[in-house]
């Protein structure tokens, strides 16, 4: 479980605070999408969570442990693919060798599976890679690494678009049930069909922190013809084919599928209470 609780951060040399009496507590064991406008403060919050940047008050533990202090035995057990990182010039068997050790439950043969449904060779070197292949080696390897957490700051990006189907099938098909992953994007598409539970954040501000199975329940995704009835929309968007509305679901609807980008523009516009 991370619990965060009361923080406050601002970066230094910056007196706008990113963020500023927020709280927010996941309970873990499914896949979280963090969702929020550009600066809203996603990748900041993963950074604060992965103990990267230290807290100017307040507190976030991760199963009853301060995140700040870095304790090994929490980072053993959480993995953090940040937006852009550098990988060493090396092979990647050198760099398994050198970085594997740290997480007691690493597992080759996952690697080689994801790297392979990436449609990767086994046998790479790391310096020769282009930025979409290094994500997804590394993100290969994170999923390897078998954390009990794992944190994703825009995973798809630079991918191309085999790639992020290639993706939602690697991170589904690793899911244990006593793992957390929490994935911050813009790519909704990219994820709608993988995520369990969603949070849009507006700086200190929580728009929506639901279960899909909730949202789901609560709210029905359709396209509806300009005239029909519209007594039991909250929001509707023109679409070409009509409008994309999310209506209030009864219990005599079907289920229908998420539509994030709509959920996200309702959200914003505090039309989910
Ligand atoms: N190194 C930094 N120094 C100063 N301010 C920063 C720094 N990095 C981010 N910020 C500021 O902190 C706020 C939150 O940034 P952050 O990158 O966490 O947002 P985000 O929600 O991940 O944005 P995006 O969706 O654009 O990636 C923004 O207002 C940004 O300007």
């Amino acid at each position: 479980m991370i619990d965060i609780r009361n923080i406050g951060y601002s970066y230094p040399g910056s007196r706008k605070e990113v963020f500023t009496n927020f709280s927010l507590n996941i309970k873990g064991n499914s896949i979280y999408g963090l969702l929020g406008k550009n600066g809203t403060g996603k990748s900041t919050l993963l950074y604060l969570i992965s103990g990267m940047l230290r807290l100017k008050y307040g507190k976030i533990e991760i199963d009853g442990e301060d995140a700040g202090r870095r304790n090994p035995d929490i980072l053993r057990e959480l993995f953090f693919v940040p937006e852009e990182f550098d990988l060493p010039s090396m092979t990647l068997d050198a760099y398994v060798r050198l970085n594997s050790p740290f997480y007691p439950h690493f597992d080759r043969k996952v690697l080689n599976r994801c790297l392979l449904d990436f449609e990767l060779p086994l046998n790479l070197n790391l310096k020769e890679l282009s930025m979409g292949q290094k994500k997804k080696v590394y993100m290969s390897f994170a999923l390897a690494a078998n954390t009990r957490m794992l944190l994703m700051d825009e995973p798809t990006n630079g991918m191309d678009i085999p790639s992020k189907s290639q993706f939602r099938k690697v991170v589904a098909s690793n899911m244990s049930e006593n793992r957390t992953v929490i994935i911050s994007t813009h790519q909704v598409h990219d994820v709608e069909q993988l995520l369990d539970h969603i949070i849009m954040l507006d700086r200190s501000r929580i728009l929506l922190n639901a279960s899909v199975q909730d949202i789901c329940e609560r709210y029905s995704f359709e396209c509806r013809m300009p005239g029909e009835n519209s007594d039991d929309v909250i929001y509707a968007e023109p679409s070409l084919q009509g409008n994309n509305v999310i209506a209030r679901r009864n219990s005599e609807k079907e289920d229908t599928m998420i539509n994030l980008e709509l959920l996200f523009n309702a959200a914003t516009k505090n039309l989910l209470k």
